[in-house]
């Protein structure tokens, strides 16, 4: 993020809440993004991501909150929002039959922007899409179709760029370079707000905001986060992986168990406990395995951020407290 942008706020909103069914599926939710950053939405299936993206871009009204998008009013002046940001949902749609050219002529066309062939190509070239121009959109790959749509949203030049789950089903090579260019256009100034469930996608924000059944519980940049969780990681090597997991997973002071290739990460929140921990369970099943203190994985903090996200905001068919699928 280029320093002389930073400080100037694009999202300030607060005690944004929306019900669907009489659940409240937003609650009470602050966002501050200043111009230039790149910030992560995450968060469990189901948390909110998706509506409260759709209430900062316009498109759905909250029940409650205030704040402003782009210096504009969420509540007074969602039309104008809604022309400003650009949005790319989960499922992007095409005229399949149409070539990438023509299909971003279309969009063109519907936000009437000004010299609409001139913007057409400099969009394909800007988004590497000029050799494929002439390529029908039904016959594009994936990270293919992926690059169409982030060209279709930036085409009318948003300064607000919402992502809601872009690289979803896309190869590694693609979402590097789909990331690769999301950090070109923040460094021109655009402004991104993009929800995944990736955890190296995570890692390539400036911030992250993680949502638990509607409720903000972690905010900061990865190493924060991680920091904030006040986990401490144990790794096991070179011992039988499954009997270890089992002589140490119900021990007091362990947390997450999880089998890393031909590692074990043992997780809990108390360093000392947790060594003693292990080294008990080696020594009770007579392992000769080694274990040495480890990083705490960003996605090690999210699962315990799942689990222990308030019981009641989870839906039914939610995780149980164990971070299970029900
Ligand atoms: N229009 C709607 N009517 C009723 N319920 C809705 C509507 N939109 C969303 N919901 C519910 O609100 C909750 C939050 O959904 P939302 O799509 O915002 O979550 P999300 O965090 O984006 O999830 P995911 O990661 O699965 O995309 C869910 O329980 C969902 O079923």
């Amino acid at each position: 993020m280029a320093d002389a942008m930073a400080g100037e706020t694009v999202i300030a909103i607060s005690g944004l809440t929306k019900s669907f069914g009489g659940k409240k599926v937003v609650d009470d939710v602050a966002l501050d993004v200043k111009r230039g950053e790149i910030v992560g939405f995450l968060g469990p299936n189901g948390s909110g991501k998706t509506t409260t993206i759709r209430m900062i871009c316009g498109l759905l009204k909250p029940d409650s909150g205030s704040g402003t998008c782009l210096g504009m009013d969420i509540l007074k002046d969602a039309d104008r929002i809604k022309r400003e940001v650009g949005y790319m949902t989960q499922r992007f749609s095409f005229y399949e039959d149409l070539t990438i050219r023509e299909n971003l002529d279309f969009v063109a066309r519907i936000y009437a922007i000004d010299h609409r062939k001139e913007r057409v190509r400099e969009t394909l070239e800007r988004l590497g899409l000029t050799s494929r121009r002439n390529q029908l959109a039904g016959s594009l790959s994936g990270g293919w179709k992926q690059r169409l749509a982030l060209a279709a949203s930036v085409m009318h030049q948003p300064k607000l760029l919402l992502l809601d789950e872009p690289t979803a089903g896309v190869d590694p090579l693609a979402r590097r370079e789909f990331w690769d260019e999301i950090h070109r256009l923040a460094a021109d100034g655009l402004t991104v707000l993009v929800s995944t469930h990736y955890m190296d996608e995570a890692e390539r924000c400036h911030r992250i905001i993680y949502i638990a059944y509607g409720h903000i519980v972690a905010r900061g940049t990865v190493a924060e986060v991680i920091a904030q969780s006040g986990l401490s990681t144990m790794i096991i090597s070179g011992g039988d992986i499954i009997a270890i997991a089992n002589a140490v997973r119900d021990r007091p002071g362990v947390e997450q168990v999880a089998p890393f290739g031909n590692d074990l990460h043992v997780v809990g929140p108390d360093p000392m406990v947790l060594q003693q921990a292990v080294d008990t369970a080696l020594a009770e099943i007579g392992s000769a395995a080694v274990a040495r203190p480890g990083e705490t994985s960003l996605e090690d903090v999210f699962i315990r951020l799942m689990q222990t996200a308030r019981i009641e905001d989870r839906p039914p068919n939610g995780p149980d407290e164990n971070g299970r699928p029900a």
